[in-house]
């Protein structure tokens, strides 16, 4: 860990300067986290509409309703977002990852810890947003915050438990209890890579776990699609070099049980959407669709057998209908099986 990664740590822990990239509703949330965890916070918005709403205590357009505290500094400088900071949040959606640490570069501080808040792999390269980080910012070392956690449950400080993930276990455990307040329980663990996949790919299920439901097909179906989807995590989970046993934690299991199961999800609701026949255009953000689509390339590519990850691409790109979907996985050869 660099002496800058390791400011002011161990036992007694003071308060950090922390720089939150992204103004909507995880960014918002994470910012309301780390104020009451004890560090300052000054969140980067790039809309000033945003900036404003939140000087005046607000963030309508994105956490509807909840109050934001006041020590929360929103400016669209990102050159005033960063200077000073001991570690930055990047909670802008997985596709604007690259625009977004391109914009910082210039003003990140040397040596200071980068922790990756969006889920998804990067949809023209197949990148892992930890590569990205890697590949922009040499310098900073990178975590990954990610488990079943609403935006709206952790801006409200209900009871969340998440994990952060870096390859530098100490780093990992040192922003874990940072992080970690009275109502949000930061675990830690070394494997970036499984965090990030079981943070990517619970999207896509989740995804199919709204259109099951808006198509009408029943609890079963919706069972044996979460059950069959998260073998096939598990599967390019392992190609990525993933621990299966993460997979099995808050950042694979735990977020699939939370975003497959609510309406709350936006991805389950663009789901949901899309198996009702409902228009798709102007939903919230649904990370897991272009998710979809790079992942199943990425199956195709490393012959991983996926085929709900495959379906859904396909739905989404409107290649085949769901019930062709629904038919094509009930017709497929019969097997053993496995859940590996
Ligand atoms: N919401 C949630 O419950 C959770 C979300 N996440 C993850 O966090 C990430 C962000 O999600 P969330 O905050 O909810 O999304 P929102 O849609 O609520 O907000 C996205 C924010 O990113 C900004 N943004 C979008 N595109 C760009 C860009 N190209 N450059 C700079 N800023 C951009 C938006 O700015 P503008 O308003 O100007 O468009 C907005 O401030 C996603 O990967 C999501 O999966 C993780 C856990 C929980
Ligand atoms: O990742 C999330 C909760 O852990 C949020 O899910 P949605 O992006 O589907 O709303």
């Amino acid at each position: 860990m660099t002496d800058r990664a390791m400011k002011g740590g161990g036992p007694g822990k003071s308060g950090w300067h922390v720089a939150v990239l992204g103004g909507g509703a995880w960014g918002t949330a994470l910012a309301l986290a780390m104020l009451r965890a004890g560090h300052t916070v000054r969140l980067f918005a790039r809309d000033p509409e945003t900036v404003a709403a939140i000087g005046r205590g607000e963030n309508p357009r994105y956490l509807p309703g909840i109050a934001i505290a006041p020590g929360i500094k929103a400016t669209s400088d990102m050159e005033a977002a960063l200077t000073g900071a001991d570690c930055v949040l990047t909670v802008t959606p997985a596709q604007a990852l690259r625009a977004t640490l391109a914009a910082a570069r210039d003003h990140m501080p040397a040596g200071i810890p980068l922790v990756l808040c969006a889920k998804g792999i990067e949809r023209d390269t197949g990148a892992l947003l930890s590569a990205i980080a890697a590949e922009i910012l040499p310098p900073n070392p990178v975590a990954a915050l990610s488990g079943p956690s609403f935006a709206s449950d952790v801006a409200r400080g209900l009871p969340t438990a998440v994990v952060v993930a870096a390859g530098d276990e100490a780093l990992a455990a040192n922003l874990a209890a940072r992080f970690s307040a009275e109502n949000l329980r930061c675990y830690s663990s070394d494997d970036l890579i499984g965090v990030e996949i079981g943070g990517a790919l619970k999207n896509v299920f989740a995804i199919a776990a709204g259109a099951v439901t808006g198509a009408g097909l029943g609890a079963s179906a919706q069972a044996a699609m979460v059950t069959r989807g998260f073998v096939e995590l598990r599967r390019i989970g392992a190609a990525f070099g993933a621990r299966p046993e993460t997979l099995m934690g808050l950042s694979g299991l735990g977020d699939l049980l939370l975003t497959c199961s609510s309406a709350q999800s936006r991805n389950f609701a663009y789901g949901l959407a899309l198996g009702q026949g409902k228009a798709l255009s102007g939903l919230p953000l649904a990370e897991g669709v272009p998710t979809a689509a790079i992942a199943a390339r990425i199956a195709a590519e490393r012959e991983i057998d996926a085929p709900i990850i495959a379906a859904v691409a396909a739905i989404l790109d409107g290649t085949i209908t769901i019930g062709q979907a629904v038919t094509a996985l009930m017709t497929r050869p019969l097997k053993t099986e496995t859940n590996d």
